[in-house]
Parts: structure tokens; C-alpha cells; sequence
């Protein structure tokens, strides 16, 4: 897969150098390719935003720039099809970026994010090139951040983890909260290792009883205590198939 990043705080994306996403990279599992937007401007200033038309407060992000540089961007290896590359625009007001979203996303080939700064990139930034390939206004939670940088880390590595080979143990994404299947919409229950006593502190008999069965249940019943307390919408969510009868008299 190829990442592409255009932002003015580069330095913002350092972190994609190290972790899951670094060693994706060192492998090849992963092109990520960060881009100084500043680096398109032709003014002394390097310009990139200006005041909003109608009036109001803040700035707004300047088309050309956003237009020059994405051209160059999406200039190289840009063959359509199986190179087609989509859009990733973090924004407060894009659709909620859920598990099942970062799972379409880590089927694309290519992805471009466009992390805005100060109100926002200019709208027809976004008109002009969703004429071209697939654009995804995502917002990772109902508050507003000062740029869409850290959303961006936070889609990559949501992404760069469902990639084939890149978590070590594959199965460990199978049982994400989440993840389709039946633990779909529930929290991920309480985890416990070595040792088995600490500060007074025991572990739960069945994790240590060797029973899959039991522990599979109980597991799944520690989910669904956790999701009932801290996620009920998402209990109202799943479908009431999946809850047998010791279910409901929890
Ligand atoms: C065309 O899209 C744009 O202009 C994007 O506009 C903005 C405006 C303000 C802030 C941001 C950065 O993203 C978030 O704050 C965000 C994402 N998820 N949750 C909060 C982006």
C-alpha cells in the first residue's frame, strides 16, 4: 500500500517513522511518502490560507496550492485501476470513521490524506478531485483538533494493522472489538498476565482452568458486561440473535 501525506507540519507525521507502521515501512509493506505543502506555494510567504468568503472568523486553506501539489502527487504511478488512489479527508464533520471503515480503507492500494489546518481546505479542493477517485471524509470523534494530523495517525495505524503481515500474530485481529463476526460490536473484555498474583491481586479461576469453552464464555460475558456499561448504543446496535438466554439474565 502507498500513503501519501500533504500537510504544512510535516515534522507532525515523525511518527509513522517508528512502531507497527516503521517496521511496515523498513519492510516494504508500506509507502509512505509525506509532502510540505509549503513546497507549492510561489509567494514570499510561502501562503497557503486566506480569510473565508462571507465573512466570519479564521482562515481558510488556498485551492492552488492544495491543486498543484496533488497533481504532482497523483502524477506518478497514477494508471487507475489497480493503482486508483482514494482520498482520506479528516474532518469533524466527515462520516464517523469506524473498524468496518479502516477495513475498506486497507483494501485500497493507494491512499492520499489531506489533513486541514486552520477552518478547513477550500471546498472545491474537494469538488475538483472527487471528479477524479474516491474521496472519504472521516472524522475520528466529535471534537474539533487545530488540523487533521493526528487524525491521520490515527487512520494509518487503524489501517497499516489489518494489513496482511504486518501485526505479527494474524489472528489477533480476528477478535478486535469490532471486528465482523460475533464478537461485532462488543468491547474487548479485561486481559491478564504473568504473574498470577500481584499486589493481592489474582487472576480470574477460569482463565487458569485450561477450559476454551468456559473461557471463550466468560470472555465474551466480561464483553458484554463491558459494552452494556460503557457502550449501550452499541448493545442496541447488535443484532438480539446473537444474545442467548444466560445473556438477558445478565
Ligand atoms: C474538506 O475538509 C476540511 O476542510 C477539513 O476541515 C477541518 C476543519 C477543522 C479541523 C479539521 C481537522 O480534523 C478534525 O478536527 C477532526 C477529524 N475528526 N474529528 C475531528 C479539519
Amino acid at each position: 500500500m502507498r500513503l501519501d501525506v500533504v500537510t504544512i507540519f510535516p515534522e507532525y507525521l515523525e511518527p509513522l517513522n517508528v512502531s507497527l507502521v516503521g517496521k511496515a515501512r523498513a519492510r516494504g509493506q508500506l509507502d509512505v511518502r509525506v509532502h510540505d505543502l509549503r513546497e507549492w506555494t510561489h509567494d514570499r510567504h510561502n501562503t497557503v490560507d486566506d480569510t473565508p468568503y462571507g465573512g466570519g472568523p479564521g482562515m481558510v486553506m488556498k485551492t492552488e496550492p492544495w491543486g498543484e501539489c496533488l497533481d504532482d502527487v497523483l502524477a506518478d504511478g497514477y494508471e487507475g485501476g489497480a493503482q486508483a488512489p482514494a482520498l482520506v479527508v479528516p474532518t469533524p464533520s466527515g462520516r464517523p470513521f469506524t473498524q468496518e471503515l479502516a477495513v475498506e480503507l486497507s483494501q485500497r492500494p493507494w491512499l492520499v490524506f489531506t489533513p486541514a489546518r486552520y477552518e478547513g481546505i477550500d471546498r472545491r479542493v474537494i469538488d475538483e478531485y472527487a471528479t477524479r477517485m474516491p474521496v472519504y471524509e472521516v472524522s475520528i470523534g466529535d471534537y474539533v483538533l487545530a488540523g487533521g494530523e493526528a487524525a491521520v495517525l490515527v487512520v494509518t495505524e487503524a489501517v497499516a494493522r489489518l494489513l496482511p503481515g504486518v501485526l505479527g500474530n494474524a489472528a489477533s485481529h480476528q477478535d478486535d472489538s469490532f471486528a465482523p463476526g460475533a464478537m461485532a460490536n462488543l468491547l474487548e473484555g479485561p486481559v491478564y498476565t504473568k504473574p498470577p498474583a500481584w499486589r493481592g491481586r489474582e487472576i480470574p479461576e477460569v482463565l487458569l482452568s485450561g477450559h476454551h469453552g468456559k473461557i471463550a464464555r466468560w470472555r465474551r460475558d466480561e464483553a458484554l458486561r463491558r459494552t452494556v456499561r460503557n457502550r449501550p448504543d452499541l448493545v442496541e446496535r447488535t443484532d438480539p440473535k446473537a444474545f442467548d438466554k444466560k445473556d438477558r439474565e445478565m
